[in-house]
């Protein structure tokens, strides 16, 4: 069964707390970053990788904080993603981060997850995600570097164009919604 519901979110608009600053943490807050550059990020952890050191030092929005995790570190979070190397510890966040309801990503144990992260294909203002259901994100990076060969880069242009239309079109919703399609059909037109 693969009941995924997939929605894009505005991480500028939130708080993520990542707890573990390991390899993992590293990788999370990296995805975080270069899809949401504006995104407020906590990451708490007794150990902290170089490289996120190095990216706190750039940017403002990135706040660390060097020792266990702790109840408190919840306070004004929206979702948090779990990244520790102890699997006991990362069951207690999950519990503590529903009690609480904050959306919660327990990166070694998918059936802890309320989310997954994706891998992500990106043309200017297209993003494509992928998953697999946590099935192989392996596959789902194979599928995003042949997705992104496939998409041709002028899909920028043609959705500008669209979009001035869009803007430009008067008259009731249906005779807008029928005028797009009109205009888009050769995308999905049989040779
Ligand atoms: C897509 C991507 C997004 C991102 O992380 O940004 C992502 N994992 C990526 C890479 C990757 N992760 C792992 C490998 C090593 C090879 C392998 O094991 O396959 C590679 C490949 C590599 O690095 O080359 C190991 C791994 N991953 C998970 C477990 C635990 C488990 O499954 O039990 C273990 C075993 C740990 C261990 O054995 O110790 C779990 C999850 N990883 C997910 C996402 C979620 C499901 C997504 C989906 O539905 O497909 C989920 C469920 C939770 C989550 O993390 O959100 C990113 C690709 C980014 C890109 O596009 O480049
Ligand atoms: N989802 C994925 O994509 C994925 C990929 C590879 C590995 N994993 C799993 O993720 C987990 C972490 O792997 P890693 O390579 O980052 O390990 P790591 O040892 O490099 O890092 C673990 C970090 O967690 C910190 N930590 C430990 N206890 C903590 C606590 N109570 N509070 C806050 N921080 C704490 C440590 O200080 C360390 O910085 C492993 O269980 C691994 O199997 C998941």
């Amino acid at each position: 069964m693969n009941n995924l519901f997939p929605i894009f979110i505005k991480l500028e608009n939130l708080h993520t707390l990542i707890v573990g600053g390991g390899y993992v943490g590293l990788e999370k807050i990296t995805a975080v970053l270069d899809n949401s550059p504006e995104a407020t990020v906590t990451l708490v952890s007794p150990e902290i990788r170089n490289e996120i050191r190095e990216m706190a030092e750039e940017n403002s929005r990135i706040t660390l904080i060097e020792r266990k995790f702790d109840e408190n570190d919840f306070q004004d979070k929206d979702l948090v993603i779990v990244a520790t190397n102890d699997k006991e510890e990362n069951r207690r966040i999950k519990e503590a981060a529903r009690s609480l309801h904050i959306l919660c990503n327990v990166a070694d144990t998918p059936a802890l997850c309320d989310f997954y992260l994706s891998s992500v294909v990106r043309k200017g203002n297209l993003k494509v995600a992928i998953s697999t259901n946590g099935m192989s994100p392996t596959m789902a990076k194979r599928l995003k570097e042949v997705l992104n060969e496939a998409l041709p880069e002028n899909l920028e242009t043609a959705m500008e164009q669209l979009k001035a239309v869009r803007d430009m079109l008067k008259g009731d919703f249906a005779y807008k919604v029928d005028e797009l399609n009109r205009i888009t059909s050769v995308l999905v037109k049989k040779k």
